[in-house]
């Protein structure tokens, strides 16, 4: 639902009374939002460089560009209702605590130190993927996008950073058949692929350890991926009858060369954690009894780079794949559709789930 003029006019009440400052940058987004849902596109002139202030507020309107005035309108509710949540919890949290921001079955999301941490939690299933997971993790993500954090990593709870796709998502059958579980599954996936190319500041994978399926796709749509030295990556479709996902049928031959793609996606070959940093989708990898400690150091140093900076320089980098990637999914997507039908996916389901296989 749109936010409403009375909507807009409670959330400008409502950052009266904010309990907690939200800091200059939050500051300046709303000044932004608020400019632009009631003037429209900045129409001041550009103020001079030595004129600090009114030059940030200049560019926080500016990067708006032609951001229509209900989105923005809606985009400055939203963004007012986060903080008053946020400095409701925070007022009865513990100081310096990490803090949880919702409650969510399978994750654990936290946010300090300017870093939004989306933790997966279902250490006895591998952090293997139900159906509900992947709804959790677009909802934390699509949160993470618009909260006042200035990076946001992933990471896995438990030894496994995640097992994938949990292949008892297929038994959950609806009163369409099995046509009918296919086609709300490739719908399901498009969006939640679509939640990660959109994905507006710098997201960082922790791999704690060993990635099998979509959760190593994905990494190719990550910022930054930093690993264990007891993480694996292992996509292993073709056993499982199905097609690679995760835009990774265009990412990783651009990533690894289109020799080393096949090895991974066409013949499930599982690469360590120093195998995958060579072939580039892993960006630095770690001895498992540091990887926390040094990881953390590191994100914790660069959360406190320039929020607007960072942004800015990931939508330069992505723009121009941006729509690619769009289009990949939705083929991807849709040759999955039919792959989920097929006797060569259903028996290698089956076999898992019987117990007779295992990866
Ligand atoms: C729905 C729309 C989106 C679809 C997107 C498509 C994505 C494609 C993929 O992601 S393909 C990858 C799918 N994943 C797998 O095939 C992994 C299957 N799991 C295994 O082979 C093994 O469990 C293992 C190698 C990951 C780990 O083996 P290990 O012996 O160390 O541990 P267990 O097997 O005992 O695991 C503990 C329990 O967790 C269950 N489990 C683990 N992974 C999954 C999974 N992916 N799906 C369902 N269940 C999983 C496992 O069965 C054990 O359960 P149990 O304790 O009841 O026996």
């Amino acid at each position: 639902m749109r936010a409403s003029q009375d909507d807009f006019e409670n959330a400008m009440n409502q950052v009266k009374l904010l309990k907690k400052d939200p800091g200059n940058e939050v500051k300046l987004k709303l000044y932004a939002l608020y400019k632009q849902a009631t003037e429209g596109p900045c129409n001041m002139p550009k103020p001079g460089v030595f004129d600090f202030i009114n030059k940030a507020k200049w560019d926080a309107w500016n990067a708006l560009g032609s951001l229509p005035k209900e989105t923005a309108r809606q985009n400055y509710v939203d963004l007012v209702s986060s903080l008053s949540s946020s400095s409701e919890s925070s007022s009865q949290g513990k100081p310096g605590a990490d803090r949880e921001q919702q409650e969510y079955e399978n994750l654990v999301v936290t946010s300090e130190d300017g870093i939004t941490k989306i933790m997966f939690n279902r250490p006895t299933r591998k952090n293997a993927i139900s159906t509900q997971m992947y709804q959790e993790i677009m909802l934390a993500l699509k949160a993470a996008s618009k909260d006042d954090s200035t990076i946001t990593v992933v990471t896995g709870n438990g030894d496994y950073y995640s097992s994938g796709n949990d292949l008892a998502n297929f038994t959950d059958i609806p009163p369409g058949g099995v046509e009918e579980k296919a086609k709300q599954s490739a719908i399901m996936l498009r969006d939640f692929v679509d939640t990660f190319i959109d994905f507006p500041k710098p997201l960082i994978a922790v791999v704690n350890g060993p990635a099998v399926g979509i959760s190593v796709t994905t990494l190719g749509l990550f910022d930054a991926v930093y690993a264990s030295d007891k993480a694996t990556f292992h996509t292993p479709f073709s056993h499982l009858g199905l097609s690679p996902e995760g835009c990774a049928s265009y990412t990783f031959p651009k990533i690894m060369g289109p020799a080393k793609a096949t090895e991974m996606l066409i013949f499930g070959k599982k690469l360590t954690a120093r195998e995958a940093c060579a072939q580039g989708l892993v960006t630095e990898v770690f001895p498992d009894s540091t990887f926390q400690k040094e990881v953390w150091t590191r994100l914790k140093a660069y959360s406190k780079l320039p929020q607007n900076s960072m942004r800015i320089s990931k939508q330069v980098i992505r723009k121009i794949e941006k729509e690619k990637l769009h289009a990949v999914n939705a083929e991807e997507c849709s040759v999955l559709q039919k792959r989920w039908l097929s006797d060569e996916c259903m028996n290698a389901t089956m076999n898992f789930l019987s117990k007779r296989s295992k990866l």
